[in-house]
């Protein structure tokens, strides 16, 4: 123990790190008698404090307690605000989120699209609730603030901190519905690890470009997944819905069902923004197929084609670009980065 602790010392920056509970099952108990997992009275992570302090000054304030499924855009840009307010102080040095992980992806990936800051934003919860057996809550919180206090974490925009792992918020995805392991990168992997004896990051820091959410009303964008026979009546709501942006998880490269086409040009017309994401989890998305309802159609009529998000986050990157006021006729070099 005490070499991790001389190590963490050395790499530690001056300042504190912030904790912000939101709630998930990081600060959920499991109940036996009714065999179910559910959210506690009371403040489930403080008890945790002083094993934080073991490894940077600490502060923790509870923002939300909610399952991350009752998260929504407005919940996130309120987190958002909170961060950047702490960010803001010099003697704040990092942030930790405490998250469910069922949405945790697009709320990290929102902080990465929002908070300005060289300053770590660390994003972590649990898939084992806090009584049960090998609860990982603890060990994610701890390495979490390891990562938050680390100097070499500046600079790199929202990670996701999970079972050892470090992971970049844009590639990050839920991959497992029970496994500790559940936070994965396809095509990328994790960007470092939490070791024993320290952080460690294989790949220089990056960050992207972020968006001052200005609007005070949140668009509505919705996201639509194609899937084989899909008919024209499936889509025709949209018609009729007051929506202000539309994400479609499209076949392979970017194909859809040719009945949906009709439906996809006619909101096109109406310049309703859309972009075009895959149902595959590797990969970018191109106008390569000249068939009815293939790319280069959707390319054609003015469709936006996402570089490699997944569909939620290509949702939360649209809301948070139309929140900015970039105009449409932009829009494509803002999902090509
Ligand atoms: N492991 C978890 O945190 C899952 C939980 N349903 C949530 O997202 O709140």
């Amino acid at each position: 123990m005490r070499g991790i602790r001389v190590e963490q010392r050395r790499e530690a920056q001056p300042g504190k790190v912030v904790v912000i509970n939101t709630g998930g099952t990081i600060s959920m108990a499991l109940d036996e008698q009714a065999g179910a997992v559910s959210i506690g009275e009371g403040q489930p992570l403080h008890h945790l404090e002083p094993l934080l302090r073991q490894y940077a000054a600490s502060e923790m304030v509870d923002l939300f307690q909610v399952p991350s499924p009752h998260m929504t855009p407005q919940m996130m840009q309120k987190l958002a605000l909170v961060v950047q307010g702490y960010v803001e102080q010099d003697d704040i040095s990092g942030v930790v989120i405490t998250h469910g992980t069922d949405t945790l992806e697009e709320t990290a990936y929102y902080l990465d699209l929002t908070v300005d800051t060289e300053k770590p934003i660390v994003i972590t919860g649990a898939m084992r609730s806090s009584n049960e057996v090998g609860a990982d809550g603890p060990i994610n919180l701890v390495e979490s603030m390891r990562v938050a206090a680390d100097a070499r974490s500046r600079g790199r925009g929202a990670l996701v901190v999970f079972n050892d792992e470090i992971h970049a918020a844009r590639f990050v995805t839920k991959t497992h519905t029970s496994n500790v392991s559940t936070f994965q990168s396809p095509s990328y992997g994790p960007i470092g690890f939490v070791t024993a004896r320290g952080v460690s990051y294989h790949q220089p820091a990056s960050r992207l470009q972020t968006y001052a959410v200005t609007r005070t009303k949140l668009a509505n964008i919705q996201l639509v997944k194609m899937v084989a026979g899909m008919e024209a009546a499936w889509l025709k709501w949209l018609l009729d819905t007051p929506v202000d942006g539309l994400v479609i998880e499209a076949m392979g490269a970017g194909n859809i069902p040719p009945a949906t086409l009709p439906i996809v040009l006619q909101l096109r017309a109406r310049h309703l923004p859309i972009v075009i994401v895959s149902r595959c989890y590797n990969g970018y998305v191109q106008d390569v197929y000249d068939y009815e309802g293939g790319g280069k159609q959707l390319r054609a009529a003015g469709c936006i084609f996402s570089n490699g998000l997944n569909g939620q986050k290509a949702r939360i990157r649209l809301l948070v670009l139309q929140g900015a006021g970039i105009p449409p006729e932009n829009m494509q070099a803002h999902f090509s980065f």
